[in-house]
């Protein structure tokens, strides 16, 4: 009987194991992965997640984490992907206990949304931030101002003296998406989602993270709440709020909950990432003088001393554009970029995909290692800079990837190059940045989702 029982038991393990290793095999080879854990255990989390195995597995490989994750960290293909087969990637992996966590609505907003739900909010918020002048002259002044986004969703801005609101923001944002990105409970309570029920262990896997979200959403859901109370459905429009109320009329995709869900998008993908991108060109120039120095003297030749940089300037500023290129590529701030999903089968290199494949695009991979990019870890924005030195190296330009590429790009792109253009120029104009004297720059990236520097102090010497 019991050499029976025995039997049985193996025979099923057998099974179960032939049936999970016949699974995997469905998809482009990768890191050999184990039973329940899959590749969990090999991967660093919390720090550089999935790029490991990127020397071994040349362009792309699966790792299974331990749902089956496409990892590609090679340009071409990565542009293959969501250029050249745009459409076959251009939906998010709404995975529901993430989604418990993140989301305000279900299938909401702009990030985190798929089909003609997310068409809508996109085309919708893009053309609201057009008529609010976004590339235009009348968005310019607003951006010199640091709190853009919180002016352009609710019409307010912080003092520095009033702006704890807008920092408790920001740090329980961070504390957030580390504490998302460098669990181990949490990809496991995704694919097994009974995780969540068990007592304290769906308390750390799942419910912890909610909790935080929830404060940050009842945050913007106030705001909207408030700049609601001023709306005039008669009068223009003066902030993204009142301009999203007055488009719902006959519009079914448009109501306040997906209004909500795309203020918390635009509210938290806007500010950290600017701000961040900023810090390390500070650090980048105080620790690279001549550079600074050819940036400036651009700046004064084109704009001179006194007036304010203008978007119209850029064009005439070969040296500030390679600048900006080469603080993007080599700040890097993205140390993962956001999953896509296949929404049919599709092909890549070959290789076949079935629908609803998770794929992360490893843009951060591509800006550090590329080939093309010599010496990547140097800051030398010359790089950019084609041999007649009359224009901008495309091959280089197409390879630096901050806000990843195609039809799901990052929707703040030509708001975030405005600030930073507009932010760097007018501060390298009047001040020159060095080095606290006699000490050195730390250029260390933190190993945080969106990768900082760490705090140090700077000297700024009015020129
Ligand atoms: C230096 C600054 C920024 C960087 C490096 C950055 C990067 C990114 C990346 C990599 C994505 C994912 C794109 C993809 O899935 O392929 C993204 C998405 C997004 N970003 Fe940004 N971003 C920045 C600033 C901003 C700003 C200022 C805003 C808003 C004002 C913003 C709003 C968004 C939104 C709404 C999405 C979701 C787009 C969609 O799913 O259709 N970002 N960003």
């Amino acid at each position: 009987m019991s050499i029976v029982l025995v039997a049985l038991v193996a025979a099923s393990i057998l099974y179960a194991l032939w049936k999970f290793y016949r699974f995997t095999a469905n998809y482009p080879p990768g890191p050999f992965p184990l039973p329940f854990v899959g590749n969990l255990h090999q991967v660093d989390l919390g720090s550089r997640q999935f790029c490991r195995f990127a020397n071994k597995f040349k362009g792309l490989y699966t790792v299974f984490v331990p749902i089956p994750t496409l990892e590609i960290t090679d340009y071409s293909l990565i542009k293959e992907a969501f250029i050249d087969h745009g459409e076959d990637y251009v939906e998010r992996n709404q995975l529901p206990i993430l989604d418990d966590i993140l989301t305000y609505c279900k299938n909401g907003g702009v990030i985190n949304s798929s089909g003609d739900n997310w068409r809508e909010q996109r085309r919708t918020a893009l053309s609201i931030l057009r008529d609010f002048g976004m590339g235009r002259n009348v968005m310019e002044e607003k951006i010199m101002i640091a709190n853009i986004i919180n002016e352009v969703l609710f019409g307010y801005l912080y003092t520095l003296e009033d702006c704890d609101g807008l920092v408790n923001f920001v740090e329980e944002f961070d504390d957030l998406l580390q504490g998302l990105a460098s669990s181990y409970l949490l990809p496991l309570a995704i694919s097994f989602p009974f995780i969540r029920r068990v007592p304290l262990l769906g308390y750390y896997a799942v419910d912890q993270h909610a909790d935080k979200m929830r404060k940050i959403h009842q945050y913007v859901i106030d705001n909207v709440d408030r700049t609601l109370k001023a709306y005039d459905p008669e009068a223009e429009p003066r902030n993204f709020v009142h301009a999203y109320t007055q488009r719902m009329n006959g519009n079914a995709f448009l109501d306040q909950a997906n209004l909500i869900q795309t203020c918390i998008d635009f509210f938290s993908a806007g500010q950290e990432t600017t701000s961040t991108t900023l810090r390390w060109a500070m650090l980048f120039l105080a620790d690279n003088q001549p550079q600074q120095n050819r940036l400036r003297e651009e700046i004064h030749q084109t704009i001179g001393r006194d007036k304010l940089p203008a978007l119209a300037d850029k064009n005439n500023m070969l040296y500030a554009q390679a600048t900006l290129h080469e603080v993007q590529r080599l700040a890097n701030i993205l140390r993962y970029n956001v999953f896509r999903k296949t929404h049919k089968p599709t092909e890549i290199a070959g290789h076949k995909l079935p629908a609803g494949m998770t794929i992360h695009a490893d843009i951060h991979y591509v800006m550090w290692n590329d080939p093309h990019f010599v010496d990547p870890k140097e800051f030398l924005p010359e790089r950019y800079i084609s041999a007649d030195g009359k224009s901008l190296r495309k091959d280089l330009v197409d390879r630096t990837i901050p806000f990843s590429i195609g039809r799901r790009s990052c929707a703040g792109e030509g708001l975030a190059r405005i600030e930073l253009f507009l932010a760097l120029t007018a501060t390298i104009q009047h001040y020159r940045i060095l080095p606290m004297p006699g000490r050195k720059i730390d250029l260390t990236q933190q190993a945080l989702f969106i990768g900082g520097p760490k705090d140090q102090e700077l000297t700024l010497e009015r020129v």
